[in-house]
């Protein structure tokens, strides 16, 4: 990926940051590049995720793939939250086409939605991939025994079509080893946010038929721009960028890829920028958005409103295109003109003009093409960008706990955790919990 700093400095933009802050900054990332170099030199947790280009075994995944699915298979279900989820739907969403098997997500409890979407599947011919790192997230593993009951119900053997991708231990890796299911490891060191150029990523790629060995090939690309100078990588000077316009004042990150097969990786990065910096007091907020459609729903914020927004555009320069079909109303003939690509690119270019022409800082994220090299290479560079402002912050970005004590809180309540954790939760909620 590349990535253009020039909007966001101090000639056009306001909060923006001058040539000497930059040479100040760059020696701040110089001494962040050391510390991660030594982490992942020393596998250390989270750092490690770093490491995987050269660690994922790309034949251990396509070979349990291969056990659950062959030509028949229409669709590949993804049961997992968070970034159990996000890593492979961002990965299929960019890639899959009409041919391919489709490939869901089901990451919410939804009764309705469920309900929907198991009805819809032809289950003779559908996979699961279970996924949880810690094997006990409690939506994970109910929809999960829904989704087997759905089966059973079908007369469907579930235990030929389902992969289970978990931790070393835990309730999913019993079922596993229990009923002989092929099963898949979270790599040790990989928080599940940063774990898409793993098994948990790349399973659903896997029976979908994209080629995991481009993917890594194109993260590995984005690993060897890993320098001291935010001057050399593209994806610290994205992380470096980020953090200082957030220390002066653009508390918001609002990331709007050019490109529908690149909507879901707006989730992804925001699941990986809010769970990774928002700590401390710390961070900043990620927003999601998709250009062009949001520039008929945000824009107008985004370049009037309160001065507290970095806008992150990911261009992609050669897409597929179609050709506007001529027509005689005269007021529409500049359409003809043009193709439906041409009018996306304007679209883009005026709107980080606007941007600019308004002092509103904003970054340029480019990639060639939406295929396995870029996308890997865009997954690995925000990785690294976000390990790096999480140095610059000086927080830790490889834990979460504030979410973990909702997680088990909710596991008190349901009375699978502990009475202490369920009553805290009462309190704060005037719920009641009985002994
Ligand atoms: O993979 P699991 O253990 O099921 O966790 C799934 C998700 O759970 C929590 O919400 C964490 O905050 C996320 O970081 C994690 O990705």
């Amino acid at each position: 990926m590349n990535v253009d700093i020039g909007n966001a400095l101090a000639s056009v933009a306001s909060p923006g940051i001058s040539r000497d802050a930059l040479e100040s900054l760059d020696d701040q990332v110089a001494v962040a590049h050391e510390r991660i170099e030594a982490g992942m030199d020393a596998g250390e947790h989270g750092y490690e995720a770093l490491n995987l280009p050269e660690r994922t075994d790309t034949d251990e995944i396509r070979l349990a793939a291969d056990r659950v699915a062959g030509p028949e298979t229409s669709a590949i279900v993804t049961v997992g939250i968070g970034g159990s989820a996000l890593g492979a739907a961002t990965i299929t969403d960019a890639l899959n086409g009409e041919d391919d098997p489709e490939a869901i997500y089901l990451d919410n409890v939804d009764p309705e939605w469920l309900t929907s979407e198991l009805a819809r599947l032809d289950l003779e011919t559908t996979v699961v991939n279970v996924v949880s790192r810690s094997g006990t997230t409690a939506e994970t593993l109910a929809n999960f025994l829904i989704v087997r009951d759905a089966f059973e119900a079908a007369s469907v053997d579930w235990t030929e079509r389902t992969i289970v991708t978990t931790g070393e231990s835990g309730p999913l890796r019993e079922l596993a080893d229990r009923h002989d299911l092929p099963s898949l490891k979270v790599p040790d060191g990989v928080p599940g946010r940063f774990s898409a150029l793993s098994a948990v990523g790349m399973v659903a790629a896997a029976v979908c038929g994209h080629d995991l060995d481009a993917l890594l090939e194109g993260a590995t690309a984005e690993a060897e721009t890993l320098t001291g100078s935010l001057f050399e990588c593209p994806a610290y000077a994205y992380g470096a960028m980020a953090y200082a316009l957030d220390t002066r004042g653009a508390g918001i990150n609002a990331m709007m890829p050019y490109a529908e097969a690149l909507e879901t990786y707006a989730e992804w990065f925001a699941q990986l920028w809010a769970e990774s910096l928002g700590k401390d007091d710390l961070g900043q907020t990620p927003v999601r958005a998709l250009g062009a459609t949001d520039q008929h729903s945000q824009l107008q914020l985004y370049r009037a409103g309160p001065r507290d927004k970095l806008v992150t555009f990911v261009s992609v320069e050669d897409g597929a295109d179609l050709e506007i079909p001529e027509t005689d109303v005269d007021d529409l003939a500049y359409l003809g003109d043009a193709t439906l690509g041409e009018l996306l690119d304007a679209e883009f270019e005026a709107t980080e003009a606007s941007l600019a022409a308004a002092g509103r800082p904003n970054v340029r994220v480019e990639i060639e093409r939406v295929d396995e090299f870029e996308l890997g290479g865009l997954l690995y560079g925000m990785e690294a960008a976000c390990v790096l402002a999480g140095e610059l912050y000086g927080v830790n970005t490889f834990e979460q706990p504030a979410v973990e004590w909702a997680k088990k809180a909710t596991r008190g309540l349901l009375g699978g955790g502990t009475f202490e954790e369920a009553e805290a939760v009462a309190e704060k909620t005037e719920l009641r919990v009985e002994r």
